[in-house]
């Protein structure tokens, strides 16, 4: 290792040690999509970060087109941790809340937190699945399926989780809000949004969406 490398590793070491120190900045549309989750958990956290919004259309294209684009995978969001480049939104949202202490607080916990996630990240598929159906049929039968079933299922799996942690009055796993709780939110907030009829009705589940947008950091921005 050269001796201007072990500098920049030793300064790197500290300033991840003091988080406040450490430089985020997170790419991605002027929308909220997929980096509305890790937009989220920045404003809980109360860590700052730059909010670097590309133009999908005009921008976009030739940054993605160039030989020399730090975006390799071609794909946003982009995070850069002191100017080093990490892709893929679940990794970084999952990285952000170890970091900022929201991943859980036992291994068990984590396990917890991953399994709602993924459930979440099926949730979104299926959603997706329905939006983007071109064929009226296709479309309503996606549709009724997702509002009967997969919803319904899926929230209810939530529910029983939420009461199944001390009577459902405080967060999906543990004692404090975890990456779980946020990623639930964004999914209620913003990505349920996209299918109309779609509502959230299960109780606890519907009080817990409450109290996590009560929080005054979280709809600042
Ligand atoms: N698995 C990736 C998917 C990223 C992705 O599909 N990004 C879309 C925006 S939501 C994108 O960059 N689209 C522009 C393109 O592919 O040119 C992740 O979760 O980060």
């Amino acid at each position: 290792m050269q001796p201007h490398s072990q500098l920049l590793a030793v300064s790197k070491a500290i300033s991840r040690f003091f988080v406040i120190m450490v430089s985020y900045k997170l790419t991605y549309f002027n929308r909220r999509g997929r980096a509305e989750p890790i937009r989220y958990l920045f404003a809980v956290a109360d860590v700052p970060f730059e909010d670097h919004r590309i133009d999908e259309k005009e921008e976009w294209p030739s940054i993605k087109a160039s030989p020399s684009s730090r975006y390799v995978l071609g794909q946003v969001p982009v995070l850069e941790v002191d100017g080093e480049v990490v892709q893929q939104s679940k990794s970084i949202f999952r990285f952000l809340g170890r970091e900022f202490g929201f991943d859980g607080d036992s291994s068990w916990d984590r396990l917890q937190i991953d399994s709602i996630i993924e459930t979440l990240n099926d949730l979104e598929n299926e959603g997706r699945k329905v939006s983007r159906e071109k064929n009226a049929e296709k479309k309503e039968k996606l549709l009724q399926n997702y509002l009967q079933v997969v919803l319904r299922r899926i929230f209810g799996f939530l529910e029983s989780i939420l009461v199944g942690n001390e009577g459902g009055n405080g967060f999906l796993v543990g004692k404090k809000m975890s990456i779980a709780d946020i990623m639930f939110f964004t999914h209620v907030h913003d990505y349920l949004g996209f299918i109309p009829e779609a509502n959230l009705t299960e109780p606890k589940l519907l009080l817990l969406y409450e109290r996590i947008k009560s929080n005054p950091r979280l709809l600042d921005g």
